[in-house]
């Protein structure tokens, strides 16, 4: 659907990008002609999905890097400039977040998550930001945020993920009127489903939440892989160069299905629409 070269040469860190969504927009992102650096804490994951990605060709960079810690990112964009020479492209991917009843969670339990999305992301941001402003070139990037960050609503049973993915998008729209002088545009995509081990382990652990999940989904079905990495590689590419500040949700219809009022009433069926239409008119 995109001319080959629509990535031509652009230099991409992803964070988190040695697996689920993070890997498949890397691949997505190689086809086009983009040279990759895959960034997360565990290296054997990131050198398995390197090898991997490269069968077809093209290059992956990959580096350890836990994105909580100021020097390791700094490691992490002095090692990619050194050895691609620039960085035109970064993915805010790496995240953390698991469910449970807010009351019970510790500080440390709220401190995992906000460190990794809030904070990893405010990081990485920053350092690549000034090394940008600093040698006059822009670029883009790319946060992955959630459907209840979009929406505003939030969500219960995730609420450290929620509130650090409102702030995650807060950065994207902050920053793409502040640094927009600078060339740099920032742009967020809102997944709703998508099923990848790393969520699913964590958010979906049985099969009677995964169906009650589902039906919240105008489209009943979840999220292909290749459609949230298609709409990544538009955002980020020059074709999508007056997009900032903007976020995009790829949900099947499922927040708008939660929001409004009366779409509970989807699964009547003609019999019961004939008897409520029958209580309803005007006698
Ligand atoms: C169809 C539908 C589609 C539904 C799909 C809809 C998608 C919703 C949006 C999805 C968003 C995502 O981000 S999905 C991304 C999922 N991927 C990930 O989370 C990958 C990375 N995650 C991780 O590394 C871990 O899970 C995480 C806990 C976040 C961080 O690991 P750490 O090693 O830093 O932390 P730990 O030391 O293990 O734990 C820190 C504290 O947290 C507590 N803790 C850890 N896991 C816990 C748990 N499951 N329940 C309660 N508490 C927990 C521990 O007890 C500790 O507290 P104390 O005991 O007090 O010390
Ligand atoms: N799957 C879905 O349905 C949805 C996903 N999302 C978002 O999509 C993105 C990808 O999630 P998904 O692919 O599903 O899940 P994964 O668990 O596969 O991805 C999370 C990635 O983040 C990395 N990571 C976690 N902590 C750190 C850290 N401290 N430093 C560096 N990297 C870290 C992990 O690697 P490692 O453990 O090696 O560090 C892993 O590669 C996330 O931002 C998530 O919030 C949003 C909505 C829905």
């Amino acid at each position: 659907m995109f001319r080959r070269d629509l990535l031509q040469d652009k230099v991409v860190v992803i964070t988190g990008g040695g697996t689920g969504l993070g890997r498949a927009i890397g691949e997505r992102y190689l086809e086009l002609g983009a040279k990759l650096a895959i960034a997360s804490r565990r290296e054997e994951v990131l050198a398995r999905a390197a090898q991997e990605m490269t069968a077809q060709g093209g290059e992956v960079f990959y580096k350890s890097c836990d994105v909580r810690e100021e020097k390791q990112i700094a490691d992490l964009f002095d090692a990619v400039f050194a050895h691609y020479g620039k960085v035109d492209i970064l993915v805010n991917n790496a995240a953390g977040n698991f469910i449970s009843p807010t009351e019970r969670l510790s500080a440390h339990a709220v401190d995992a998550v906000l460190k990794i999305v809030l904070h990893g992301t405010f990081y990485t941001t920053l350092e690549l930001g000034k090394r940008w402003i600093t040698s006059g070139q822009g670029g883009v990037m790319l946060n992955i945020v959630t459907t209840y960050a979009a929406s505003g609503a939030g969500s219960g049973f995730v609420v450290p993920s929620a509130a650090a993915k409102a702030g995650v998008l807060s950065l994207t729209r902050s920053l793409a009127v502040e640094w927009a002088k600078y060339g740099i545009r920032q742009v967020a995509i809102a997944p709703g489903m998508f099923p990848t081990e790393g969520a699913w382990s964590r958010l979906v652990p049985s099969d009677e939440i995964a169906e009650r999940l589902m039906h919240r989904v105008p489209l009943r079905r979840v999220g292909n892989k290749s459609e949230l990495a298609n709409l990544a590689a538009f955002l980020v590419s020059d074709e999508a160069g007056y997009i900032n500040g903007e976020v995009v949700t790829i949900d099947g219809g499922e927040w708008l299905q939660g929001a409004g009022e009366f779409n509970e009433l989807i699964d009547l069926s003609a019999h019961d629409w004939d008897q409520l239409s029958a209580m309803t008119r005007k006698k």
